[in-house]
């Protein structure tokens, strides 16, 4: 991940203070929350996905109206952090971004209720097509699990295929007119490019959502659906994939997460007894381990939410947030440390007034990162921030996150502030599923049993994976 810091950089010096044109890659949480909250615009270097996505939500310009740097005056200058953090969120002006309005009322609690029905029928597919796998030595993990995201966000969002197809408007305009009959008459047979049951598409929650003057066009329809498409794949099977490595590396981890499984499947097996006397012909769904994992169960699995988010902790699939700053942004000391800045990105003309060398870095009393320049918060350093996660922050222990976050901001992989990750909830119960489905039929073994704590080696082309490709072994259980 050295890789990372390797950007140039060069700095417009100003007289009196620090200011910074290019490049900032904050590890702090103090100073990475303020700067998610401050700064919401995409750092032109995305450009390339701009042009896939055009101003789909993740690059739609995001409106900032905040006074920045006196909130963050105010701020710090606070001690208890949780306090800082409610300060904070009272002072914000709320932030209007139009294409976030429409978008996120999606992932109600209602309707993530909806979309984990298909979570539960995708991963028992998944589980099904894995037992080819078994016992069979190594495997790579990584095409079973993009292919079960990649299928629940399709079933959600529309049939691919159609979408790939020009003939994208006359499926939004056919889904227009059906969901506007159904309106008029719900008595009406249910439409053919509506999916049985309560779900509805991602497509037509969000055709919905446009009813009114303000909602999406059609362009902006097609843009919102490839986003979901994009942005709800990938990221959520490397979270899986991550997290199936380290159930494999550490089994007696693995072990808490079976027990938590089939414990709590039991209890619910002796509650749904109790209550189906009479409706005997279900009983032998829900009798064995096979029973598909519900909604209603995945609150329950608080040892497996853990371990999923020590996992993204220390193998993030999104390791760093590029943004852009649009007004000067100032940063200034707080308790012992400022500003870490790598001495490969040492400004050639610095006029601060207080520099402190600390193990080769630089650091200032304050920095001004002025309008123009791009930021790069990453996440990879401040999950492994030893100040806030301390000198076991580079070990797997999930335990930590049956505890309170050392900082609201410290743990942050779907980024964090009024342009965070929509998916946040989709995503933990779609990998909760998974997971909690794949243990609870298999043994997950490590790719070589003599390595089990094998260190995992990383790469990273848009998102962060495993260089070895994933790979483990399955055992029955
Ligand atoms: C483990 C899984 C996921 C991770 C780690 C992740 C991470 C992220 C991150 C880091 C951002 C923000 C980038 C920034 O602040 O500039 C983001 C934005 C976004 N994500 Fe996710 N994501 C995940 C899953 C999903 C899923 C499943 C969906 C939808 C189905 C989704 C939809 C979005 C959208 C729409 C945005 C744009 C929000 C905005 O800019 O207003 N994500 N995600």
């Amino acid at each position: 991940m050295s890789g990372l810091w390797n950007f140039k950089s060069l700095s417009e010096g100003r007289k009196d203070r620090n200011y910074y044109k290019q490049a900032c890659l904050p590890t702090d949480p103090v100073f990475a929350e303020h700067l998610l909250k401050t700064c919401l615009e995409k750092d032109d270097s995305l450009r390339i996905f701009k042009i896939i996505l055009q101003k789909g939500s993740i690059f739609a310009p995001g409106k900032s109206n905040m006074k920045q740097t006196i909130y963050f005056l105010f701020y710090i200058n606070i001690p208890k952090l949780y306090l800082n953090y409610v300060s904070l969120y009272l002072f914000a002006v709320p932030i209007r971004c139009p294409r976030r309005k429409v978008l996120a009322p999606t992932f109600s609690p209602k309707n993530l209720k909806a979309f984990a029905n298909v979570f539960s029928q995708e991963s028992g597919i998944l589980a099904e097509r894995l037992k080819a796998v078994v016992g069979r030595g190594a495997f790579s993990a990584w095409q079973y699990m993009t292919t079960y995201t990649m299928d629940s966000v399709c079933r959600e969002s529309f049939k691919l295929f159609n979408f790939l197809e020009i003939n994208f408007p006359i499926i939004i305009e056919s889904k227009r007119d059906a969901l506007q009959k159904e309106h008029l008459d719900p008595n009406e047979d249910e439409s053919l490019l509506k999916p049985k049951g309560d779900l509805k598409t991602f497509l037509e929650l969000l055709i919905e959502g446009s009813s009114s003057n303000n909602g999406y066009s059609n362009v902006e329809l097609r843009e919102e659906t490839l986003v979901l498409v994009l942005a709800g794949t990938d990221t959520s099977a490397v979270g899986a994939a991550f997290t199936l490595l380290m159930l494999a590396q550490h089994p007696n981890v693995q072990n808490k997460v079976y027990k938590e499984a089939r414990w709590d499947c039991h209890v619910y097996l002796y509650k749904l007894k109790k209550r189906l006397t009479t409706h005997t012909r279900l009983q032998g769904v829900f009798e064995d381990s096979y029973r598909a994992v519900t909604a209603e169960d995945l609150p329950r699995l608080k040892y497996l939410d853990a371990v999923i988010r020590e996992t993204l902790r220390l193998y993030p699939p999104v390791p760093f947030i590029v943004r852009k700053v649009t007004n000067d942004v100032t940063l200034r000391k707080y308790g012992h440390l400022l500003y870490r800045i790598p001495t490969s990105l040492k400004p050639v003309r610095l006029e601060a007034k207080l520099f402190y060398i600390i193990s080769g870095s630089l650091i200032a009393s304050s920095v001004t990162l002025v309008e123009g320049c791009g930021i790069f918060i990453s996440i990879w350093g401040i999950h492994r921030n030893t100040r806030y996660w301390g000198n076991d922050a580079e070990q797997f222990r999930p335990k930590r996150f049956l505890e309170p976050l050392p900082h609201p901001a410290a743990f942050m992989p779907f980024s964090y502030g009024p342009r965070a990750c929509l998916g946040y909830q989709y995503a933990m119960m779609s990998m909760k599923t998974a997971l909690a489905t794949i243990v609870r039929r298999y043994r997950i073994i490590p790719s070589d049993e003599k390595y089990t704590s094998k260190e995992v080696r990383v790469s990273f082309d848009v998102m962060m994976k495993d260089v070895d490709n994933f790979r483990i072994q399955l055992a029955m259980r």
